[in-house]
């Protein structure tokens, strides 16, 4: 779907420059796209498909620009930002907009949002403090084996890190209380739903290995922000 629309922008922007006929773009590779949008000019670059996980990176400039500010934010500011991730059985389960619109709701703010069936050896690192675990082998399996994908996304806000973690609630959710993500829609450790950084560290590391890409995060601003983030 991505692809069709990534190649439908590239199709208008042509017509909008009166550059070349349309053509039959059926391919959704990202070569085909970069080169197409280098044929096209500049509007047509808006949109190009990359490699890992059908990310589209716009060539527009950003809504804000913030070049200084790494893509894990500042932890301990409004700029903290924390990798939350809705595993496949979230994904199977149709929980993504469930989980999305809590942290929507909360105030905390998306800037790097993608769905993608990561490589075995993404999952690996991602979890790599749990290698010598019995249960290792079986977790990468179930990330990665492409039954359902992930939804990786980048939440930030005030303190979303350890906020986060507590409106996931615990990682078994038999002893997660009512009211968190795992709670209300989880019976068994093994299909906990969702996943989030639990320290600075980890929101670094993690962030950085799922949005290392260069334009995956998104600096903006809401115009709420007033309205939700103030000491007055
Ligand atoms: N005993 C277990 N049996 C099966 N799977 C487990 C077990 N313990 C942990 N897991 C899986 O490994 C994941 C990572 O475990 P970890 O101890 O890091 O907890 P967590 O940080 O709360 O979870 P996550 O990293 O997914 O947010 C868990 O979310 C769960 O999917």
């Amino acid at each position: 779907m991505f692809a069709r629309t990534a190649t439908a922008a590239l199709r208008q922007a042509a017509r909008r420059q009166g550059a070349i006929a349309a053509r039959a773009f059926s391919t959704s590779s990202s070569q085909t796209a970069r080169s197409l949008g280098a044929r096209f000019g500049t509007a047509a670059a808006a949109a190009a498909i990359a490699t890992a996980g059908y990310t589209i990176y716009s060539a527009q400039t950003p809504i804000q620009a913030d070049n200084a500010l790494p893509v894990y934010g500042a932890p301990g500011t409004s700029k903290e930002r924390t990798f939350i991730a809705v595993k496949p059985d979230g994904v199977q389960r149709n929980l993504v907009g469930e989980i999305i619109s809590r942290f929507e709701r909360r105030g905390y703010k998306l800037v790097g949002l993608k769905l993608l069936v990561p490589p075995v050896e993404l999952a690996k690192e991602h979890y790599a403090d749990l290698s010598s675990k019995p249960f290792f082998a079986g977790l990468v399996d179930y990330m990665t084996n492409g039954r359902a994908p992930v939804v990786g996304m980048v939440w930030e806000g005030p303190s979303v890190i350890k906020q986060g973690r507590i409106m996931l609630g615990a990682t078994d959710p038999k002893n997660s209380g009512t009211g968190t993500i795992r709670g209300d829609f989880c019976l068994s450790i093994g299909r906990n739903i969702v996943h989030g950084s639990d320290s600075a560290e980890s929101a670094e590391k993690e962030i950085s290995l799922w949005f290392g890409g260069k334009g995956e995060v998104v600096n903006w601003t809401s115009n709420n922000e007033e309205w939700v983030i103030s000491e007055n």
